[in-house]
């Protein structure tokens, strides 16, 4: 509801007392983290030794040409590390979370991952080589984000031009939701899509077995860019977090599966009890 009224009365509702305030304060905060960030970084810069992403941002600002002005302006430089924030550490973070609660729920399948480990790892350092000698643990963390399914309505989209869609007219520029639940949750391609079960990503053999209605980075060219670098991360916590501990609920929680309200679609806060196992 506040965020139609913003939509609708911006100047309006920054008067106004509510819990959107806080969202606006710790926006500020933010960005005024990032933007000190990149001061430093502007005082430090060496064109020839870039760092990061900012320096080489800061360098093409630096280059005089027409776009140094039109694109790579500190406005853009604080909405690109912005959403580099959102997209690549609030998903792959939140992913994590749901990861730790199905594996505190269902002890039997975090057992099997611990001896595919074991098996597969050791206690050497988990690297990405060993995810092809993993099925059972690389299905188990497609399903954990099949069954998360942090951003059910992905990132809204809208066409270039009229179109017509399976005898539907929509105009150019209409916002659109491809949704992105409905796809991890379809019962043509997941036997049991309102159950976590590993088992959707795995042959009779116990091979894997990819599904391609496994789309959580949504699908086609303005898909997740970060797929790739998300996947390896996913793999290389989740199994570093599994080698080295076994995870257990505190006694008598309740273990919900039912998501907090929010931007993604993350687990309600829990309690987590980590025992070493080295
Ligand atoms: C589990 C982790 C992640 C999931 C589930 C995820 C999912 C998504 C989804 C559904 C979209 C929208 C695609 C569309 O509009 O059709 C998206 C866009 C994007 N993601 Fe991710 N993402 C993840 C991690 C990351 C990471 C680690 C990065 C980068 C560091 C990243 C960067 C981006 C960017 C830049 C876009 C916008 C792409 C564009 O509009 O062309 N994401 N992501």
């Amino acid at each position: 509801m506040e965020h139609h009224l913003y939509d609708s009365f911006p100047t309006l509702m920054d008067l106004l007392p509510g819990p959107h305030r806080k969202i606006v304060e710790n926006m500020r905060q933010f960005q005024n983290f990032i933007r000190a960030q990149f001061m430093k970084q502007k005082k430090e810069l060496d064109v020839t030794d870039q760092r990061n992403l900012i320096d080489a941002f800061l360098a093409k600002q630096q280059e005089g040409k027409p776009e140094s002005t039109e694109y790579f302006h500190n406005e853009n430089l604080l909405v690109l590390v912005g959403n580099l924030f959102a997209a690549g550490m609030e998903t792959t973070s939140t992913t994590l979370r749901w990861g730790l609660l199905m594996m505190i729920k269902y002890p039997e399948i975090q057992k099997k991952v611990h001896n595919e480990i074991e098996r597969v790892i050791g206690s050497a350092q988990p690297q990405m080589d060993h995810r092809k000698q993993m099925p059972y643990t690389d299905a188990v963390i497609h399903e954990i984000q099949r069954f998360g399914d942090i951003l059910p309505h992905n990132l809204p989209h809208a066409p270039t031009k009229d179109i017509t869609f399976r005898g539907y007219f929509i105009p150019k520029g209409t916002f659109i939701f491809p949704l992105i639940h409905s796809i991890l949750r379809d019962k043509a391609y997941f036997e049991k899509p309102d159950e976590f079960y590993p088992e959707h990503f795995l042959d009779s053999k116990g091979n894997f077995k990819k599904n391609e209605a496994f789309v959580p980075f949504s699908i086609g060219k303005r898909s997740c860019a970060g797929e790739t670098l998300a996947k390896m991360e996913l793999f290389l916590f989740f199994t570093t977090l599994l080698q080295n501990f076994t995870f257990q609920p505190i006694p008598g929680a309740k273990l919900d599966l039912t998501p907090a309200l929010g931007v993604t679609n993350a687990p309600k806060p829990f309690e987590i009890c980590a025992t070493s196992r080295r």
